[in-house]
């Protein structure tokens, strides 16, 4: 046991790179060190696969939107490259950047609509995507060769040089490592974390400022490029294409071997993709029962291999780490960890509040018949704690909700300073700087605490996707303050020696915390807190109070919904109590505790026969407040 924790405890020591890159070296040598015709073949048509389940992966795996379109994107990719090739553009690299961008294009015109219709839409509009190729083919007959497909397809060149095959295999290979790198880049970032964020859960992406359109959209069309690059290196190294190649049978293979290595993995997609190449598919007896074959393991395998062979090796890594001893550093952060701030040494990340005045004003709301807010006006202005309180059902959350632009006003206006904001979508309203926790936390899975809580920077510094995939120097600036910024909120909250944690792995005090870090590391404007301190034992409650009032004292505008009366009490500087969507009172605790509406409809004190001339029943108010 010792001898294995020891060798694991050395090879983790290692640079997480030299593996893949020991893989790639020895998949770019094989050719030269005898590899033959049929295995050389097996592997490119591997890593073609790869790259089209890559694809699929980071749409569905990670954006959480399942499409089949990547088989049409194949298909389009395959024929611009053969048109091209036949036309007498052989230079393989003006194929692979036309054919990506084709298949970039047709990700983009069939997603938006897909899309906008929401729900299974784009899973329906892509599978009709796939079973429409034979069709557009046939009906460009003259161009792409309908039915009989298109031969006449010349040798590839690479700066006007033919390629033989060895030197073919050689640019699939690269071609793959590069785009699995990309890929790598990508969903390791803080646009990969966005796209987990979304795929949990598409409110808690708004809120944090990503655009949920924007980001499935970026994730399917995305994923159609590395479609499009394989469709190219598939005709030329067949040099010939046909419609069946591209057909549901393949749109099948893809999610099979999809969900065989894990969806939501890098590696996974190599892995399945090679699997389902080298294995079923030798044998002609099970090509020729293929569909069958994808269509069960889809039943079975979906069930019985949730997360795929990568949640299985991340399982059996996490079970060697720990007999080992070993000690996970967030593998997407690490190297700028350093840079970033001592969390020992950090110094109050709320001094830099910006807070803003919220105005609601004559807000109102039904659903259906159901009025839910009434004419609701209340105003929570900076360095102050302002507390939203009232029965279960008074409307409280729909505030918020409206706040963040989760509902449209029926009535009313909602301002952060002088901004109008309740015409807003959800992420316009988060990139004003509105900011908030929620009543069950929301953290996606997969990621360290460090990373839930960068997340709640998306909307600050930006780094495009193309400067992040190339890891560019403003790629690099803006992740350093990310780390920066999250291990000083960390600090803040009490949860830095909690920072490489799977954020998920965190008991409720400790994800409610996460949450308050992750609002308040975008240096929010305005902070709302939805029943915060709901579940949390009581040190936990007077850790969140004691966070509360430093952030109020640095300037912060701290909204707080909640149930805790006596918390309320402690904290608020104004209360506002709501009843049945009306503002029933609104003022300083020791005024609103006294008032006979709230002690009636909120507190349920029945103290006389005459509520608005309540008796000092000292009992039940005692018993309230504790
Ligand atoms: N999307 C919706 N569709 C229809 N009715 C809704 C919707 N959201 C809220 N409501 C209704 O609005 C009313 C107020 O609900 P809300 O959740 O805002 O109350 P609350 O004060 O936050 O209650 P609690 O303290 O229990 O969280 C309830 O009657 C609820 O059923």
């Amino acid at each position: 046991m010792d001898v294995t924790a020891n060798l694991w405890r050395r090879y983790r020591a290692l640079p997480s790179w030299l593996l893949p890159l020991l893989i790639a070296v020895v998949a770019l040598t094989l050719p030269y060190a005898g590899l033959n015709f049929s295995m050389s073949r097996q592997i490119q048509l591997a890593c073609i696969l790869a790259l089209v389940v890559g694809g699929l992966n980071l749409s569905l795996g990670y954006a959480g939107e399942l499409a089949l379109g990547q088989a049409a994107m194949y298909a389009a990719g395959a024929y611009t490259a053969g048109l091209m090739s036949i036309h007498g553009h052989t230079d393989i690299v003006v194929q692979l950047v036309v054919s990506g961008l084709v298949a970039l294009v047709v990700g983009i015109v069939t997603g938006i609509p897909g899309l906008r219709l929401g729900a299974w839409s784009l899973a329906m509009t892509s599978f009709f995507l796939v079973l429409l190729v034979p069709d557009v083919l046939s009906v460009f007959a003259d161009t792409t060769g309908g039915r009989n497909g298109l031969s006449g397809i010349e040798s590839a060149t690479l700066f006007g040089q033919t390629m033989d095959q060895t030197q073919f295999y050689v640019v699939i290979v690269v071609v793959t490592i590069l785009w699995f790198a990309i890929m790598r880049n990508l969903v390791v970032s803080r646009h990969g974390i966005a796209m987990r964020t979304l795929k949990q859960s598409p409110v808690l992406a708004a809120s944090t400022g990503v655009s949920v359109f924007r980001m499935k959209l970026a994730g399917y069309a995305i994923g159609a490029f590395p479609a499009g690059l394989a469709g190219a290196l598939f005709a030329n190294l067949d040099q010939y294409v046909s419609p069946e190649a591209f057909g549901f049978t393949f749109a099948t293979a893809v999610l099979a071997a999809s969900i065989l290595g894990g969806s939501a993995s890098v590696y996974g997609a190599l892995v399945g993709a090679f699997i389902m190449q080298i294995g079923p598919n030798q044998s002609s007896a099970f090509q020729q029962y293929s569909l069958v074959f994808y269509g069960a393991f889809l039943i079975v395998g979906g069930v019985l291999l949730s997360g795929g062979l990568a949640k299985l090796a991340n399982g059996l890594i996490a079970r060697l780490d720990r007999r080992a001893g070993v000690r996970v550093v967030t593998p997407v952060l690490d190297d700028t960890a350093t840079e970033g701030a001592d969390p020992d040494h950090a110094g109050p990340a709320v001094d830099a509040l910006r807070g803003g005045e919220l105005r609601v004003e004559q807000l109102s709301k039904a659903f259906g018949g159901n009025q839910v807010l009434r004419s609701v006006t209340l105003s929570a202005p900076p360095a102050q704690v302002t507390a939203l309180i009232g029965p279960n059902g008074s409307g409280k959350t729909t505030t918020l909700n409206m706040i963040c632009g989760f509902y449209r006003a029926d009535e009313g206006q909602i301002l952060v300073g002088d901004t109008a904001i309740q015409k807003m979508r959800p992420h316009q309203v988060a990139r004003v700087g509105v900011a908030r926790t929620f009543q069950t936390p929301s953290i996606p899975e997969g990621i360290t605490v460090l990373e839930a809580v960068a997340a709640g920077r998306y909307t600050t510094d930006r780094a495009s996707m193309f400067a992040t995939v190339l890891r560019l120097p403003r790629f690099r600036r803006v992740r350093r303050a990310d780390v920066a910024e999250a291990e000083r909120v960390l600090a803040l909250v009490g949860l830095a020696h909690l920072r490489d944690a799977d954020a998920t792995s965190l008991p409720l005090g400790n994800r409610r915390l996460l949450e308050v870090a992750r609002a308040l590391v975008s240096n929010p404007r305005v902070l709302l807190l939805d029943e915060a301190a709901s579940g949390l034992d009581e040190d936990e409650v007077a850790r969140l109070a004691e966070l509360i009032r430093r952030i109020r004292d640095a300037g912060g505008t701290v909204v707080l919904v909640e149930h805790n009366f006596r918390l309320v009490l402690s904290l608020a500087d104004t209360i506002v109590v709501l009843a049945e969507g009306q503002v029933i009172a609104c003022g300083p605790p020791d005024e609103v505790e006294q008032d006979p509406r709230v002690l009636r409809e909120y507190l349920g004190i029945t103290a006389g026969d005459n509520p608005d001339t309540p008796g000092d029943d000292e009992t039940q108010m005692a018993e309230v407040r504790s």
